[in-house]
């Protein structure tokens, strides 16, 4: 492994939102001068949410400007619900953020599930799969897609993505995108981008926020314990970062990084 993840701890999420903010702009920064473009991956549950907060504050500066047209969206993980449905994803994330950007910011390029592979999750996981080989190509010929940065959650057992502790699918070597259809969190039909992949991302971060997460979080940080999250810690070292509330690592012994 390399170097630990980074922890950054604020005291509430007013306060972690614009050091998020920071951090994707920077990952932002960082595609634009590798190749031109921005290749981010985001999950659901409370991370539109906290994400909107982040990139919707005006800009402070020039430099710190989200380039919204050279933005290339992707889902970490996507229930298999239509594009409408509440459980949706992709309409959750439309509704904190993407219908939000202000007029003339610049639109960023959303690629959603496709919709008429509902009823098969392992026809829905290829065709997104396909969807990556067709993106990532002409940059990377290669086995793996890289993304520039993943922005993640954790669950309350440990799950990232739609990776659940303990589930076969953390096995998986060669797909880059799989099936789950029975995941404890419902809704129990999903697809997600496999461990390979979420590893081999140039930046991950986790945003993990409230009370709730403290019991897990010291696990992640302080056992291990093979869950998801804390393979991704290990298999990423210092390209992981952590931005969590003072509140979901009370008591959490793993030392923590101020941000600059
Ligand atoms: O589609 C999903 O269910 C999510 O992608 C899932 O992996 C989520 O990120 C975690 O469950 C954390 O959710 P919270 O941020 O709401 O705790």
């Amino acid at each position: 492994m390399g170097k630990q993840p980074n922890l950054f701890a604020f005291e509430d999420v007013s306060a972690l939102a614009p050091a998020l903010r920071s951090y994707v702009i920077s990952c932002q920064n960082a595609g634009l001068t590798r190749h031109g473009i921005f290749k981010i991956g985001v999950s659901g549950g409370s991370l539109p949410k906290t994400l909107a907060q982040a990139l919707l504050l005006p800009p402070s500066s020039n430099d710190d400007k989200v380039r919204w047209d050279k933005w290339e969206i992707f889902f970490a993980d996507e229930r298999a619900v239509p594009l409408d449905h509440e459980d949706s994803n992709y309409a959750l994330l439309k509704k904190e953020l993407l219908d939000r950007i202000p007029a003339g910011a610049g639109q960023p390029t959303v690629h959603p599930i496709d919709a008429q592979y509902l009823s098969d999750t392992q026809e829905l996981a290829d065709q997104y799969e396909q969807l990556l080989v067709r993106s990532f190509a002409s940059r990377d010929s290669v086995k793996l897609p890289i993304f520039d940065l993943l922005l993640l959650g954790s669950g309350p057992d440990g799950h990232t993505c739609s990776l659940f502790p303990g589930h076969a699918l953390l096995r998986e070597t060669s797909a880059w995108v799989a099936p789950i259809d029975d995941s404890p969190k419902p809704p129990p039909r999903r697809i997600t981008l496999t461990l390979p992949v979420v590893t081999h991302a140039v930046k991950v971060a986790f945003v993990a926020t409230g009370g709730g997460k403290k019991e897990i979080m010291k696990r992640i940080f302080e056992q291990g314990d093979g869950l998801p999250c804390a393979l991704v810690n290990e298999a990423t070292g210092e390209r992981c970062s952590w931005f969590v509330d003072t509140a979901a690592v009370e008591g959490v012994s793993f030392p923590r990084r101020g941000f600059l």
